[in-house]
Order: structure tokens, then sequence, then C-alpha cells
């Protein structure tokens, strides 16, 4: 089956300094992705690089097919049908990607006209039902109100109206939730998954939040310092992670004593871009680093039915986890 996406040796540098240094993703139509890593990994310019979003001075390279369309340089034109229709993204700061002068219906109309063949009373029927869709009270008044006479839970429920304008096969939501309080933030992931259901669309979810991610995500690929270095099925990864950066992130090796940790800390920082280790970016902060890891970077290999990993001590990583000691 030909999946949705699949993005093969994405390449990223700005001013020469390489940022993503060959990504290899693949996503299948109706999936939740969860894309996580440290700050500056390279999540959000995987993305902004495969929808042609980085600005002019980026280098790119490699390839993003979607539904087996290669869309990575494609023309304007094409990408801006693309992006809205067919792929949409949900960020962080919803008020600063909604126009302040502008009322909720005048937003959403222009988002249903750009993809939408509908006429102008379909246009403002289907604004409201978008609107009720992603749970706005009173929808048909409040969409003569203006974005700051929204909380910031609903105008994050608006942007979500707004990406589903498009009825998008794909939504890409980056820290969709990381500025909203606890229980906010539990709505909207409910929200988000509902929707997702019934509308049989794909999900790549990128959070710090690794029990979000747990909780909302079939898959989940582990960026570090500008690749992937483990992509495995959820409940698999977070049971028993085998890259060694995957299982620091998810705190699974077990204490000696005591109960098992949620996080623990990485000791060391991730590689300034400009500066990279030659070998495994991850060898200079890995407890299980041997003089091979510093000489060629792995690539991602297969361990199992869709897992993939890039450690050459992936085994003896594996190990360390079950408390099996080395033969
Ligand atoms: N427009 C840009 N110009 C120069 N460098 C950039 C630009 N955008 C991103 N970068 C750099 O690319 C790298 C990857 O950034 P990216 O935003 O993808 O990281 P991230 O994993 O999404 O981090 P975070 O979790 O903090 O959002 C970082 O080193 C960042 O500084």
């Amino acid at each position: 089956m030909t999946p949705l996406v699949c993005i093969q040796d994405l390449r990223v540098a700005f001013g020469g300094v390489p940022v993503l240094r060959g990504v290899d993703v693949t996503l299948q139509k109706g999936e939740a992705l969860g894309l996580v890593g440290e700050s500056g990994s390279g999540k959000s310019v995987t993305w902004l690089a495969a929808l042609g979003l980085l600005p002019r001075h980026a280098n790119v390279s490699g390839s993003v097919r979607l539904d087996g369309r290669e869309i990575l340089g494609a023309r304007a034109a094409e990408l801006d049908q693309v992006r809205g229709g067919r792929v949409a993204m949900i960020f962080q700061d919803p008020a600063s990607a909604l126009n302040p002068v502008l009322t909720i219906r005048k937003q959403l109309c222009e988002a249903l006209a750009l993809h939408r063949d509908l006429s102008g009373e379909a246009v403002k029927a289907e604004a409201l039902r978008l609107l009720n869709l992603v749970g706005i009270p009173d929808a048909a008044r409040r969409l003569s109100a203006y974005p700051h006479e929204f909380s910031g839970g609903q105008v994050q429920r608006i942007m979500i109206a707004m990406a589903l304008a498009g009825n998008p096969d794909l939504l890409i939501a980056d820290e969709p939730t990381t500025a909203l309080d606890a229980t906010i933030q539990a709505q909207i992931l409910e929200l988000l998954s509902t929707i997702r259901r019934e509308m049989s669309m794909a999900m790549v979810l990128i959070s710090h939040d690794l029990g979000v991610v747990a909780e909302n995500c079939d898959r989940v690929a582990v960026m570090y310092a500008g690749r992937i270095v483990e992509q495995a099925p959820a409940n698999q990864l977070f049971a028993d992670p085998v890259h060694p950066y995957a299982q620091g992130l998810i705190g699974a090796l077990p204490p000696l004593d005591g109960p098992r940790r949620r996080l623990t800390a990485i000791p060391g920082t991730v590689p300034d871009p400009a500066h990279m280790p030659s070998g495994c970016a991850f060898a200079p902060r890995c407890s299980l680093a041997a003089e091979p890891c510093g000489l060629a970077a792995p690539t991602l290999a297969p361990i199992a039915d869709d897992r993939t990993v890039a450690c050459i001590r992936a085994e003896a990583s594996r190990r360390a986890l079950l408390g099996i000691a080395a033969e």
C-alpha cells in the first residue's frame, strides 16, 4: 500500500550548517505518529521543509512523497493546494496564526473558500458546522466574535476548525497543547483524537510530553540531532526502547531499587549542529558507546516488524535494558 507520506533522506542546512542530516519517516493513511526528541533536534523543521515552509535561505534536499507524488520542490501553486488542503498544521501558539482584526466567521469562510468548492450559503453553514464540531459553545453567535474574545483553549479549538476546513488527510500538530493548562490540554487532545477517528485522518503529533504521545499515537519516531534514531509502534517503544537515547528519554532503564522512573535526565547536551561529532551524534552522551560508534553514523536498520533503530550497539542496549549480562 502506498504510504500517505514517505520522507527519504531529507536534509536541511541553514547557512551551510546542517540541521537535518538525512531524515527517513513513513506515515500510513489514518495513522497517528508521535515525533519526540530534545529541543533543536529538528522535529518542526522536518515538516516545515516537507511542506515548503522554510525561509528561502534554507538549503533543502531529499524526497517527500505525498500519496506517491513528489512534493519537495513542487511549484508554489501545487504546494498551496497541499497546505491547508490535504495537509494542515496547527501550532503551539494558535493566537499568532489568527488575524486579530477579522471575525472568526470571516477567517473560517476564507479558509473554506480556498480549499472547498462551496457556494456562499454553504460556506457559512460549513463554518458553523466546524465551530460546533470543535466544541465552541453558542457557535452561531460566536462566529461574529474576534480572536481576542476567546480563551486560549478556545482559540486552539478554532485553529483546529480552520485546519479541518480543507478536509485534510493529514494534520501536523506541533506542540498543540504546550501553552495550555493541563485540563484544557486533555480536552484538546481528546477532541483531536475523536476528530481523527471520525475523519480517518492521519496525524503527526510533535510533543515534548511523552505521556501525551504514548496515549495518542500509534507509532513513535525518536529524533536526535537531525536524524530519526528509532521508530516503533508506540506500545513497543515505551515498553522496550532500544536506542540508548530513546531509553534515556523514556527513562525505562529500571533502577536497582525503587519504582520505574518515567523520565530521566540524559547527561550532557545536544551537539551544536555546527560542530557535529563524527560517527554517531549521540555517542558522546552514550554510556554504551564503543570505539566504532565514533567512526560512522549508523543508519536506520530493521530490528523487528515495523521497528527500525540507528545504533550499532542496539543489541547491547537491549541487553542492558533487560538486565542481561554481556556474554
Ligand atoms: N529559520 C531558521 N534559520 C536558522 N536555523 C533554524 C531555523 N529554523 C530552525 N533552525 C534550527 O534548526 C534546528 C532544528 O530546529 P527545530 O525547530 O526543528 O527543532 P525542534 O526539535 O522542533 O525543537 P523544539 O522542540 O524546541 O521546537 C535548530 O538548531 C534550530 O535553531
